[in-house]
């Protein structure tokens, strides 16, 4: 019988909220030549000199606010699925968990399966759109470990599961419980991304931000697209749940710098629904498989906040998938086929 080796790789998160931990986790992301995608000097000088010495305690006090006796929500979530996907593959699958950033570190997670002496490998990067700042950059970092072994095993990268359904439907029934027709409307808040990435993802280099809604729809032209996947995962979502397109806004939120990200910005978003006299909001964040920073706090303390001061009522946030038995089966989907 064949061992199969499962890598779920997650962002990653500080050790703990401390100053000196958050700035060793955003100097080893925000070094990451993918994610800030810039002439390596210049990189240097930014994250070194500027981001991460200003931004530092901001981060570690929003961290301090999202810790509790589990730790990061990101890394408590991501470990029970990587238990709960080992108890349900079975003995002949081994399941290793990994983050990016930090601990538990991707080369240590792939040691692991090679200790286990495991005949091929699965690696799934926990994003359910493409972006290289983040799968991206998940399968470069495996293929720059595994490039080194003597003995290189069969390995299958997954690269994004923006539709799948099972995903669709947690986030469809999480959003019922809220009870969808108490609100006045609907927002799909991705992680943002600079626009530069989005354009350097057009492999026919001439559609992407280059007309209006260019990315509404997922096509031949721009499946790599986040945006476009993005657009697809609200589209499957909003479907699901009978609402009307007029009634749903994909937005994008958590900027760095001043250069232009994907737009519509959320917090441009909030203005306009506050300014349209609309009280209740509630909002998915479904770029991420677990809740994290983005949504225990920007979401639900910080937009909640600026929407409340601009006369809205509440900013509802849909949890994530957590600790869902039916990701689960999207994880063992993903592993076995
Ligand atoms: C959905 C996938 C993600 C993409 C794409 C992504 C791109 C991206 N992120 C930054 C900068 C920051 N992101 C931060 C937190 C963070 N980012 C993701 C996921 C994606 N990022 C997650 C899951 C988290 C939260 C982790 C947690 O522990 O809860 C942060 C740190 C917080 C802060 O200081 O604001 C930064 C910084 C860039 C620049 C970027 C693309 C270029
Ligand atoms: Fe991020
Ligand atoms: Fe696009």
């Amino acid at each position: 019988m064949q061992k199969i080796g499962i890598l779920l790789v997650n962002l990653g998160t500080p050790d703990s909220p401390s100053v000196p931990d958050v700035k060793k986790y955003l100097k080893q992301f925000l070094l990451d030549k993918r994610v800030i995608d810039i002439p390596a000097f210049n990189r240097n000088l930014l994250v070194r000199g500027i981001i991460v010495p200003f931004r530092s305690p901001k981060t570690a006090a929003l961290y301090s606010k999202i810790w509790d006796e589990n730790g990061s929500p990101l890394l408590y979530y991501s470990k029970i699925q990587q238990e709960n996907l080992q108890k349900r593959l079975g003995e002949n699958y081994i399941v290793e968990l990994a983050m990016r950033y930090q601990n538990p570190s991707i080369e240590s997670a792939l040691e692991n399966l090679k200790k286990a002496l495991v005949d091929k490998i699965v690696v799934i990067p926990l994003f359910p759109q493409y972006a290289s700042a983040s799968t991206g950059s998940v399968i470069e970092e495996v293929m720059s470990i595994v490039g080194k072994w003597f003995t290189i095993p069969p390995i299958k990268f997954i690269n994004s599961f923006h539709d799948h359904p099972s995903m669709i439907s947690i986030f469809a029934d999480n959003a019922r419980k809220y009870k969808i027709e108490n609100f006045d409307h609907f927002l799909f808040s991705f992680h943002g991304l600079p626009e530069r990435q989005l354009l350097k993802c057009d492999h026919t280099g001439n559609y992407c931000l280059k007309k209006d809604n260019c990315c509404e729809n997922l096509n031949e032209n721009n499946k790599f697209c986040y945006s476009a996947q993005s657009h697809s995962t609200a589209k499957l979502i909003a479907s699901e749940l009978g609402i009307k397109r007029e009634d749903y806004t994909v937005c994008f939120q958590s900027r760095l710098g001043k250069e232009p990200w994907v737009q519509p910005y959320t917090s441009d978003i909030l203005k306009k629904m506050a300014a349209e006299g609309k009280k209740k909001l509630l909002v998915f964040s479904p770029a991420f498989v677990a809740d994290c920073l983005e949504t225990v706090y920007e979401i639900t303390v910080e937009y909640n906040d600026e929407f409340k001061e601009m006369g809205g009522e509440h900013v509802q946030l849909v949890e994530s998938l957590n600790e869902d038995p039916r990701f689960i089966d999207l994880l063992e989907d993903l592993s076995k086929n």
